[in-house]
């Protein structure tokens, strides 16, 4: 453990803010599962009385979330797949019905990138970033509104974006993705209302996960000025919203990007590569 994250007895001290009960006899799929704020998702989904469906490329991880979560006595099925795959992405929803019948509530959370200034990403880096966050998110949306066609029934999705409305320099790849999701997003989110399906993005800013570990630690230090709250998001902070969006609590909402990003969309000057002289205040002429 480095010193970003939380680890499991760290989330499993703390409390969520919707009440008991909450996902009470409801499936949740998390992709992403094994870790970050994805692993801090399974013990909320858990907490709430959910079945929990975890996903992700690595078995080991979710295994290993699965035995954390252990603790709060949920059924638990544990799937490994890569969402890049649409026919993994068929199978695991299989699975999910074979277990639980539908899912009620798909979280897509997996995804990620790395720092590059966009002149030097190479196709297959480009194709990598692209296929896995707006892709893979993609065939998990389509498949999981299949299902729930085929069963004349409803159901909910949330995607964990970024925040895009201004430039992201240093991630060109993922700021192109995420701006996919939220458009795809909005857009779904009226072809599938007649299918009783909501669709909703939560946009973290800066979140304290291990996650963090990819970028110049400098870098992330300084990622703390990028907001107006001067600090990182937390992993329960992020795991609340997505929950209540996710859930019956917000059933009124659908096409919808929540911002939790500590003030990041209206203020601050975010950098994961080093920033040219030209933006430096220092370069202003006297
Ligand atoms: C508010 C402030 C917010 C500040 C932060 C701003 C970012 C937005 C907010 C999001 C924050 C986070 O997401 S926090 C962190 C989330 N987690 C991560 O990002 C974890 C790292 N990311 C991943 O693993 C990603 O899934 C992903 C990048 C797509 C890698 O997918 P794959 O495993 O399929 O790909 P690989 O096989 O490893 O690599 C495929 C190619 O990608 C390129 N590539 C991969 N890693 C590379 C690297 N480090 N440097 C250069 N190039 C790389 C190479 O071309 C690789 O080809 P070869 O050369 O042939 O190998
Ligand atoms: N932390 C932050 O500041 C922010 C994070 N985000 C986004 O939130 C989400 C979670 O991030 P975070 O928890 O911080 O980072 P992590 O790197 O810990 O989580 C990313 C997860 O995605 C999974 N994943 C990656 N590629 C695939 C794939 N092809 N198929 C299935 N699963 C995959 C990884 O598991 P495995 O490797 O086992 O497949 C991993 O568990 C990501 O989409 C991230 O980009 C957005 C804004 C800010």
């Amino acid at each position: 453990m480095t010193g970003y994250g939380r680890d499991d007895d760290a989330l499993a001290a703390l409390t969520p803010a919707l009440r008991e009960g909450y996902f009470a006899g409801q499936t949740v799929l998390i992709t992403g599962a094994g870790s970050g704020l994805g692993r801090g998702l399974a013990h909320w989904a858990a907490r709430l009385g959910a079945n929990v469906v975890l996903c992700g490329r690595k078995v080991d991880r979710l295994e290993d979330t699965a035995a954390a979560i252990g603790r709060y006595n949920a059924q638990v099925l544990v799937h490994p797949l890569t969402i890049r795959d649409p026919e993994a992405v068929q199978d695991l929803f299989s699975a999910v019905a074979a277990r639980f019948g539908c899912a009620d509530i798909v979280i897509n959370n997996a995804g990620g990138q790395f720092p590059s200034a966009a002149i030097d990403i190479p196709p297959k880096g480009w194709h990598a970033v692209i296929d896995t966050n707006l892709g893979g998110t993609w065939h998990m949306m389509q498949e999981a509104a299949r299902r729930w066609r085929d069963a004349g029934r409803g159901g909910s999705i949330v995607n964990v974006v970024a925040v895009t409305g201004r430039g992201m320099p240093g991630v060109a790849h993922t700021a192109a993705a995420r701006a996919g999701v939220i458009a795809l997003s909005k857009t779904v989110a009226i072809e599938w209302a007649p299918l009783g399906i909501r669709i909703n993005c939560v946009a973290p800013g800066l979140i304290s996960t291990t996650g963090m570990n990819v970028y110049d630690p400098r870098a992330v230090r300084a990622m703390t000025r990028t907001n107006v709250m001067q600090r990182f998001g937390q992993i329960e902070e992020i795991a609340d919203t997505v929950c209540f969006v996710g859930g019956n609590a917000s059933q009124f909402m659908t096409g919808e990007v929540v911002h939790v990003d500590g003030g990041n969309q209206i203020w601050g000057d975010q950098w994961t590569i080093d920033k040219p002289d030209y933006f430096k205040v220092d370069s202003i002429d006297d």
